[in-house]
Parts: structure tokens; C-alpha cells; sequence
């Protein structure tokens, strides 16, 4: 259920003072027919505003945007990591608890939508497909962000802020996405930011070097990801750094818990186990 925080009260008299408005454009005198259509659609918006609309009362309350009803208590943890750092191992290992929600990043969708693969076209020819590419992961990130929750906690694989300031930047930066595309981008996420509350509690860094990445990268042996050379690598974890440990790129939608994570295994599933009450006590924003 959907409603627009802060705006429902505002929402509804807006669209009161305009029905008279559009009456008066019909008939000036105001005959029973226009008033019986205005009284009608008065009470449609009021009852169509009062079993949508409400006003968030929590910690959560960000006035004028859009958010989901009766999440406000749930806590979203967002996994951030270069590619191939071990998110989704990471996010397999919570999933095996019963109060956690795990959702790996939809990367299925982006090597296949309706026949496409823009994730393979990205790494052949950035300029031309990467546009392509992120518009459609910030739209299915969206989703995700959106989709309601359906435990106590909802452990996700990085974020539509990540998307923005490490990939969709990284493109941008190293002259591979034209000055256009990125403006288009940037509009979206923006009014998407501005408009649409996206809480995240808590962001798991999980702090790896290129050259570990690189190497599990090789190993996982994605098809689309051969032609990743380690420079890449070190562009995107260069992105992340300055965003999540030195803090000083763009904003935080959350407080940063940093794991390192170029330890084998074994080693990480004990880390996580440390680290699991650190974890779940991420307070809700
Ligand atoms: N701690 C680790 N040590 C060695 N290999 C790992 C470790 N964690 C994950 N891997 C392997 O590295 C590859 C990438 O891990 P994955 O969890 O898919 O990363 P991500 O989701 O961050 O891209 C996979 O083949 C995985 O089995
Ligand atoms: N905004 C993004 C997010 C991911 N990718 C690429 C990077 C990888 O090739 C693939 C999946 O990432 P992983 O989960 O393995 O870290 O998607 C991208 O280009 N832009």
C-alpha cells in the first residue's frame, strides 16, 4: 500500500478547491447537475485519499515523498562491495536465518530482458550500451527497494545508491558515458531520490582489494565479465572508498558497518558471525 507522506491533507485540498474550479468552467451558475458531480467527486478523492494516504509518524517520516505503509519498523541492510567481493556468498550465508529476507541483485534480468543482454553489450561497447544498462538497473533496483518486505529484516545486494555513484560515475569519469547520457541519469535519480523514500538502515561494506576480486572474478567466470581487467577493478573500488570509508563523494543513506573481506571463506563466515548481532541492532532510521 502506497501513500504520500506529509502530502495526504494537502493532497486532498488541493483537489477540493479545483473540483468548484472545474464546475464554474461548465456552468457559472453552478446548476444541480455540476453540484452533484462536484459533491460526487469529492467524496471519491476523500474516500480514495483516506484508504491510501497517510502521514508516517516514525523516525522514518520524510514529508512529501512517496513511501510504502506499515514498513516503517522492518530494517533494510544494504551489501556494497566491488564486483565480485563475495556479496552474494555473504547474503547466502544470512539467508539461512528464518527473520532475514535476502535479495540478491537481479542479475538475471540484466543478461536478459525480452531477449537482450545489455550487461553484455555494456562490456563490449560502454559509450553506446552503457546508458542502456544502468537505466534498467536503476529501474529494477527501484523495484527492489519498493517490493514489501516480508520479514523483520530485509538484507539486500548493494543499492540504487551504489548503482549512481559507483557504476553509473565510474562510466562517466573514465569518458566511457557521453555528458548527455549521464545528465539524463542524474535527472532520474534525482527525482527519483527527491520524490520517493528509500530508507536504508545500515550499508555492510565489505572492503576488498582489486587484485582478491580480480582473482574470484576469474574463478566465478561470468561470460560477460572476461574482458574486466584489473583496472576496472581498481576504478570502482577507488569509487567506493571515497564514498564509504573516507565519506567524502556523495551522501550516505546510512551508517557504514566495514567488514574486510579478502580473508578466505571459513574466515568470512566467522566474520559474519561476529558481526551478526553488530548487524541486526542497526537501529531503523
Ligand atoms: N571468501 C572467499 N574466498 C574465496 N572465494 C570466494 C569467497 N567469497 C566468495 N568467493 C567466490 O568468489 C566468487 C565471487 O563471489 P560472489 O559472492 O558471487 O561475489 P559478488 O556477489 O560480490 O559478485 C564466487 O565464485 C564465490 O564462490
Ligand atoms: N550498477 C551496476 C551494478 C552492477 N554492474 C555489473 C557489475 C558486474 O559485472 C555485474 C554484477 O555485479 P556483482 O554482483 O557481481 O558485483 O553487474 C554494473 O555494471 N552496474
Amino acid at each position: 500500500m502506497w501513500g504520500i507522506a506529509g502530502a495526504g491533507r494537502a493532497g486532498v485540498s488541493l483537489l477540493f478547491r479545483r473540483v468548484p474550479r472545474l464546475v464554474s468552467a461548465h456552468c457559472a451558475a453552478g446548476c444541480n447537475i455540476c453540484l452533484r458531480v462536484a459533491a460526487g467527486v469529492q467524496t471519491w478523492v476523500q474516500t480514495w485519499f483516506q484508504s491510501r494516504a497517510y502521514v508516517r509518524t516514525g523516525p522514518h517520516q520524510t514529508p512529501g515523498k512517496l513511501m510504502r505503509i506499515g514498513e516503517e519498523k522492518k530494517m533494510v541492510i544494504c551489501i556494497e562491495g566491488n564486483i565480485a567481493s563475495g556479496k552474494t556468498t555473504c547474503l547466502e550465508y544470512f539467508s539461512k536465518s528464518s527473520n532475514i529476507e535476502v535479495l540478491t541483485e537481479p542479475v538475471s534480468k540484466w543478461r536478459n530482458v525480452r531477449g537482450h543482454n545489455p550487461l553484455a553489450l555494456m562490456y563490449q561497447d560502454p559509450e553506446r550500451w552503457g546508458i542502456t544498462l544502468q537505466t534498467y538497473i536503476q529501474l529494477t533496483l527501484l523495484d527492489r527497494h519498493l517490493s514489501s518486505i516480508s520479514a523483520p529484516v530485509r538484507m539486500m545486494e548493494r543499492s540504487i545508491f551504489s548503482a549512481k555513484y559507483i557504476f553509473v560515475e565510474n562510466l562517466f569519469r573514465s569518458g566511457k558515458m557521453p555528458e548527455v547520457d549521464f545528465a539524463v541519469l542524474s535527472e532520474w535519480f534525482d527525482w527519483i531520490t527527491t520524490n520517493i523514500s528509500l530508507p536504508v538502515d545500515l550499508i555492510v561494506y565489505l572492503h576488498t582489494s582489486p587484485q582478491t576480486c580480480h582473482e574470484r572474478l576469474k574463478h566465478r567466470c561470468r561470460e560477460e565479465e572476461k574482458v574486466i581487467p584489473l583496472e576496472y577493478l581498481e576504478s570502482i573500488h577507488q569509487l567506493y572508498e571515497d564514498w564509504l570509508i573516507k565519506q567524502t563523494s556523495f551522501p550516505l543513506p546510512a551508517p557504514v558497518l566495514v567488514i574486510p573481506a579478502d580473508h578466505d571463506l571459513k574466515t568470512m563466515l566467522h566474520l559474519y558471525e561476529e558481526n551478526r548481532d553488530k548487524i541486526l541492532a542497526a537501529p531503523c532510521v
